[in-house]
């Protein structure tokens, strides 16, 4: 960003962006994750363009380290674990310099259910100025709880929907409409409408498209279930995360901290006949 550079590679589709962030980020994650546990399964937003040949190590975390491994996650083997990576989720957004909806995604996997994630928001705090605290990092884990986020209860009656703001359609819409929002906020990234959920600021993250993809998902589906909250497919159907799935959420996503039926009963009939889980 420093550079003036971001490299915006166009991958084609509906704003489907590229930059060298997101190559860099990826590669750094991947190496380092394969560097301490070589025999993981790592599937990455950017993989296919990618030379996997970066050398990199990531230190550990005391405080995490510290608590304890919920039961369903401990003694796994490595080959067990499937780890989804979107190095840069909302980069559409970071190309316009809307740097408070991008995140970095990293979820865990274990017999294709979201159990662990990392939302990490490398610019959280940049409109406090330079002297500001720069970033932040959301973890969790079935069974274990999530850290770094803070929740503000929402007004009773209030049903604010959270949904993309470049990748709209008109089955997108009519989904919404349908759902007598008080207010529709449009902002990019999963990662980011997952963690404006969680923390109370939108009451539901609604995408009524397949465009959106498994690596998208996990770290937020893991972080909301670690919290109590829930997301799935339009039709309330859990998303399969194997490691040889299709990508793409053919089902659209739904994410809710609470309520998540109410919700997943007010998709009308014309969303739910457009998306295949
Ligand atoms: N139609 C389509 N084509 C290609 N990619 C798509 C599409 N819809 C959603 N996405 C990807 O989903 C990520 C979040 O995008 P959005 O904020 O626009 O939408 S949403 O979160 O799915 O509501 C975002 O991920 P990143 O590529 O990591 O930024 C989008 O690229
Ligand atoms: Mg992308
Ligand atoms: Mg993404
Ligand atoms: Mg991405």
């Amino acid at each position: 960003m420093s550079s003036r550079d971001l490299g915006i590679v166009d991958k084609g589709g509906q704003k489907n962006l590229q930059t060298k962030a997101d190559t860099a980020v990826e590669k750094l994650i991947r190496a380092s994750l394969l560097a301490e546990f070589p025999q993981l399964n790592v599937i990455g937003e950017e993989d296919e363009k990618l030379d996997l040949t970066a050398d990199a190590k990531a230190g550990s975390d005391d405080q995490v380290l510290r608590m304890a491994c919920p039961p369903a996650c401990a003694n796994l083997s490595q080959e067990e674990i499937v780890v989804w990576v979107d190095p840069l989720d909302g980069t559409a957004e970071f190309t316009e310099g809307l740097l408070d909806h991008v995140t970095i995604l990293i979820g865990l996997a274990v017999n294709g259910e979201a159990v662990g994630g990392v939302i990490n928001q490398p610019f959280y705090n940049y409109q406090s100025g330079p002297q500001a605290n720069l970033g932040r990092t959301i973890w969790g884990l079935v069974g274990l709880g999530a850290f770094g986020w803070n929740r503000a209860e929402p007004p009773v009656g209030r049903r604010i929907l959270i949904t993309t703001r470049s990748h709209s359609n008109e089955l997108v819409n009519l989904c919404l409409d349908s759902m007598s929002p008080t207010h529709v906020e449009r902002q990019g990234g999963a990662g980011n409408k997952a963690l404006r959920v969680i923390e109370g600021e939108a009451d539901a993250y609604v995408f009524a498209s397949p465009g959106c993809k498994k690596w998208d998902t996990c770290a937020p589906e893991a972080i909301l279930r670690a919290v109590g909250g829930n997301l799935t497919d339009v039709h309330g159907k859990k998303i399969n995360y194997h490691k040889d799935v299709k990508f793409p959420n053919t089902g659209g996503v739904i994410a809710t901290y609470r309520d998540h039926q109410t919700i997943i009963d007010l998709v009308p009939q014309k969303v739910r006949d457009n998306l295949v889980s």
